[in-house]
Order: structure tokens, then C-alpha cells, then sequence
């Protein structure tokens, strides 16, 4: 039976996984493939007043509802589409609209934690980690999160030195080991985007879809 296949892609924040993940698909575009953040899972906090959304970890498994991206993926590879949740960064908290997104033969799941989850681990047919040195990815990350995410200088160094930096250390780096595959730097290591659009195609024949 034709099934999608699945590629998880991984990494610190700031290491380059969403640029990985965006240089594959564009090598892909025309054809049936779609990307999932796992960001866009992250808990409703509708709920709680903004100042409580502040204390959140959200470097934690724990800050995801992991149930409903593994039962959205799950759909997906039956080749049925899924209403994804929107995140707003700036307010800490799903939006109130959905995404409508359609099954397609090739699906990029990417985040911080997609390898942390047995589950999700179990579905993928290609793990890839983005590993980028501490000092960069915090770089990024600030520039990122001033210009992008409505963060100050000192909010961004307080959540990495605090929070997103020993999470690393203790969830993140850890999931290394499952990788089938460790991109040094991200998006720009063009060696490592060919190889991987290359097994993706080898997949894809093996599985009768290309
Ligand atoms: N190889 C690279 N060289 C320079 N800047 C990069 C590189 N990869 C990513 N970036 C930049 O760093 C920031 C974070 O990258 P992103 O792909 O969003 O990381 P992640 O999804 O892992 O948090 C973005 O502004 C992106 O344009
Ligand atoms: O409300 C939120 C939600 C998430 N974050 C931070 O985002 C990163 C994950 O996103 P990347 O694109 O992988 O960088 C995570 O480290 C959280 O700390 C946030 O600050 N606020």
C-alpha cells in the first residue's frame, strides 16, 4: 500500500533546522511534499493570563501535545488532512485559526524535540540533526527572536541562559543518537541537502510513488 514517507529533522534552537527543512522542500517543489513544525503543537495556554505564559518552559517535552501532532501525522499517512494548530509566539499561545493541510507522499516534520518522542521516532524513515555550536545558535537565535518573535535583548539572553540552554543539554543534544544522519551548521551545507534529497527519491522508488 503507497504511504507517505517521513522525515524527522532536528537540532537546537538556532541550529538551522527550519533552513534545512526549507532547502529540501524547495528542491522538492512541484512535487507532493509538505513541511510540520512541531512549534505549531506546542499547549494552548488560552487559558492562562499572559504573565503565567511567561513562567512556561517551553523547552520541555512536556510544553508540546505531542497526542495530537503523532495523531495528525498518523492521518497524513493515511492520506487524510488535518486542521493544524497555529502558534503565536508573541502571545504564547495558539491562535484561534487552523491551517487546513492536505496529505502528501513526502512529509517533513521538524523541531526541537520530534526525536525525544518514541512515537514519532517510530514513524519516521529518515532522522536528520542539525548540530551547530552553542555560540551560533544563540546568536541566531537572538537576532531571530528580536526581529521576529517580539523579544527584547534581555528576555532572549534570560530564557537561553535559564531555560533554553540547560533543556538543551538534558532533552535536545541527548537525541543525537537516534539520528541517522548529523548536519553540521544547517542550511547552507549543500553537500548534506543533496545527499538527503537523494535517499528521499531512492525512497520514494522503493515505495512506487515516484
Ligand atoms: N548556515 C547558516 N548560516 C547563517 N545563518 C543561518 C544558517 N542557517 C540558518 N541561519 C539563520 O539563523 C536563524 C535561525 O535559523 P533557523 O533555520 O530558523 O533555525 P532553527 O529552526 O533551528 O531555530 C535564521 O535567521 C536563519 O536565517
Ligand atoms: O511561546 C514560546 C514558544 C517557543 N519558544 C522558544 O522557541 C524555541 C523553539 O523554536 P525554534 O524555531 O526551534 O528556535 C524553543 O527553544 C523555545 O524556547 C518561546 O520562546 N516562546
Amino acid at each position: 500500500m503507497r504511504k507517505p514517507v517521513v522525515i524527522g529533522v532536528t537540532g537546537g534552537s538556532g541550529s538551522g533546522k527550519t533552513s534545512v527543512t526549507r532547502s529540501i522542500y524547495n528542491r522538492f517543489k512541484g512535487h507532493s511534499i509538505l513541511m510540520i513544525e512541531q512549534d505549531s503543537y506546542y499547549k494552548d495556554q488560552s487559558h492562562l493570563p499572559f504573565e503565567e505564559r511567561l513562567k512556561t518552559n517551553y523547552d520541555h517535552p512536556l510544553a508540546f501535545d505531542n497526542d495530537l501532532l503523532f495523531e495528525h501525522i498518523q492521518s497524513l499517512q493515511n492520506y487524510q488532512s488535518i486542521e493544524k494548530p497555529v502558534y503565536d509566539y508573541a502571545l504564547h499561545t495558539r491562535s484561534e485559526e487552523v491551517v487546513v493541510v492536505e496529505p502528501r507522499d513526502v512529509i517533513i516534520l521538524e523541531g526541537i524535540l520530534v526525536l525525544e518522542d518514541e512515537r514519532l521516532r517510530s514513524i519516521m524513515d529518515i532522522k536528520l540533526y542539525v548540530d551547530t555550536d552553542a555560540d551560533i545558535r544563540i546568536i541566531r537565535r537572538l537576532s531571530r527572536d528580536i526581529k521576529e518573535r517580539g523579544r527584547t535583548l534581555d528576555s532572549v539572553i534570560d530564557q537561553y541562559v535559564n531555560v533554553v540552554r540547560p533543556m538543551h543539554n538534558q532533552f535536545i543534544e541527548p537525541t543525537k543518537r537516534y539520528a541517522d544522519i548529523i548536519v553540521p551548521e544547517g542550511g547552507h551545507n549543500h553537500v548534506a541537502i543533496d545527499l538527503m534529497v537523494t535517499k528521499i527519491q531512492t525512497i520514494l522508488e522503493q515505495k512506487s510513488i515516484l
